[in-house]
């Protein structure tokens, strides 16, 4: 079956086999920090949001940061928050990145050596609905949502696609998602 829920024992068991960080990564709207957070629960590891702790780094928000340095500093401060946060010292974690992360060479290396990339996509259709919700993100703020998910997806696909593991996030539960990206690892690995 297509969305069969893993039973506690599997999810033990595929946590036990994981040794380093997993880090989410795909468009924004797609459900990296709710789903993100539901598969840290799942396995009993903590959950860091990127965007959550450049906030707190910089004692602004994003759209803030945004407004008052614009996107280079956002991407340099989100370059070193994330190379800090993807250390293999603190091992075992679920790190949610923010939608342009993984389109920096230098983010995207260091994530692909010390982690596990897990890349979360879904048509633009879903990636509009889901950011409806909130209005934090200053990269939709100048136009249409629809029009710029759809280039910003064409141009960020070809370094979204480097990760080794692809779950599709269609009109389902967060939590699905969780399970698919757990069943999709333990093939992997
Ligand atoms: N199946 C789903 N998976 C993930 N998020 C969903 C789902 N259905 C609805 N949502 C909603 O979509 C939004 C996704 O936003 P978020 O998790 O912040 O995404 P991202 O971090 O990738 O930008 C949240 O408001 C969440 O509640
Ligand atoms: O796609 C992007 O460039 C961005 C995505 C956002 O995070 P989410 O993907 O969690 O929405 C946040 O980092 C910032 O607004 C820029
Ligand atoms: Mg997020």
């Amino acid at each position: 079956m297509e969305h069969e829920t893993l039973s506690g024992a599997d999810i033990q068991r595929i946590a036990r086999r994981i040794d380093r960080p997993l880090v989410l990564v795909g468009m924004m709207g797609v459900g990296k920090t709710t789903v993100g957070r539901k598969l840290a629960s799942l396995l009993g590891v903590p959950f860091i949001d990127a965007d959550e702790e450049i906030e707190r780094a910089a004692h602004m928000t994003i759209p803030e940061i945004f407004a008052q340095y614009g996107e280079p500093y956002f991407r340099d401060g989100e370059r070193r928050v994330i190379a800090r946060l993807v250390d293999v010292v603190t091992g075992r974690k679920v790190l949610a990145t923010g939608g342009g992360a993984f389109v920096d060479p230098e983010t995207r290396r260091i994530i692909l050596e010390r982690a596990i990339a897990v890349w979360i996509d879904s048509d633009v259709e879903t990636l509009v609905e889901r950011v409806g919700r909130k209005d934090n993100r200053p990269l939709l703020r100048n136009g249409n949502p629809h029009e710029i998910l759809t280039r910003l997806r064409i141009e960020r696909q070809p370094h979204y696609c480097q990760a080794p593991i692809h779950v599709h996030s269609g009109p389902h539960p967060h939590a699905v998602t969780a399970h698919k990206i757990l069943k999709a690892i333990d093939e992997w690995l």
